[in-house]
């Protein structure tokens, strides 16, 4: 089983290697871009997809490995009284869609992350992100989902298994703030 897993974690990259690459120097580019310009990075996902979110977020906001600015990154994943008080009163598709509209402003970028990419309080957060005038990016999987049309880049884990998506997200996420180090 062990054996199992770690092959297909391999095979998993050797797919993003081989399909992807171009995705995600797009997304790099759209990164590089909203913190040259004074933008902030807003990202939100469910379950493991929320701990990413956090995630990237933290690495912006303290440091990856570089030494150098803060940078504003937020994860839509942490404040429980938002999180309970809008689920509650507006329902739970709602939960990021309205801390976009709180926070986003033209030009900021939203990241969201989603294995299935069809998880509905992501969608919903991307159209009003998009609404707003922000840049969106996706991590998904599964083909992408209905994400795709709301993204300026989807980048879609050619595989459909929930783990192996997860894995490479949290690897194209450290490329991504490797990518940020580099302006400094
Ligand atoms: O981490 C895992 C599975 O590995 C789970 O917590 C998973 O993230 C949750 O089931 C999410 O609700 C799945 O949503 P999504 O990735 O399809 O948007
Ligand atoms: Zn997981």
């Amino acid at each position: 089983m062990i054996l199992n897993e770690l092959n297909h974690h391999k095979q998993t990259i050797d797919k993003v290697i081989a399909e992807i690459i171009p995705q995600i120097e797009e997304a790099c580019k759209i990164l590089i871009e909203t913190i040259n310009s004074g933008s902030k990075v807003l990202l939100a996902g469910n379950g493991g997809s929320a701990a990413d979110a956090q995630h990237i977020a933290a690495e912006l906001t303290g440091r990856f490995v570089k030494e150098r600015i803060a940078l504003p990154a937020l994860a839509l994943t942490v404040d429980t009284s938002a999180l309970t008080a809008i689920s509650n009163d507006y329902g739970y598709e709602k939960v990021f869609a309205r801390q976009v509209e709180a926070f986003a402003k033209p030009n900021d970028l939203f990241i969201a992350i989603s294995t299935s990419g069809n998880s509905g309080n992501i969608l919903a957060a991307l159209e009003t992100a998009k609404k707003l005038g922000c840049k969106t990016i996706g991590l998904s999987g599964r083909g992408g989902g209905a994400m795709t049309g709301l993204c300026d880049v989807n980048i879609i884990i050619p595989e459909n298994n929930t783990a192996r998506i997860q894995e490479m997200h949290i690897l194209i996420g450290h490329i991504l703030c490797t990518a940020v180090d580099n302006l400094y």
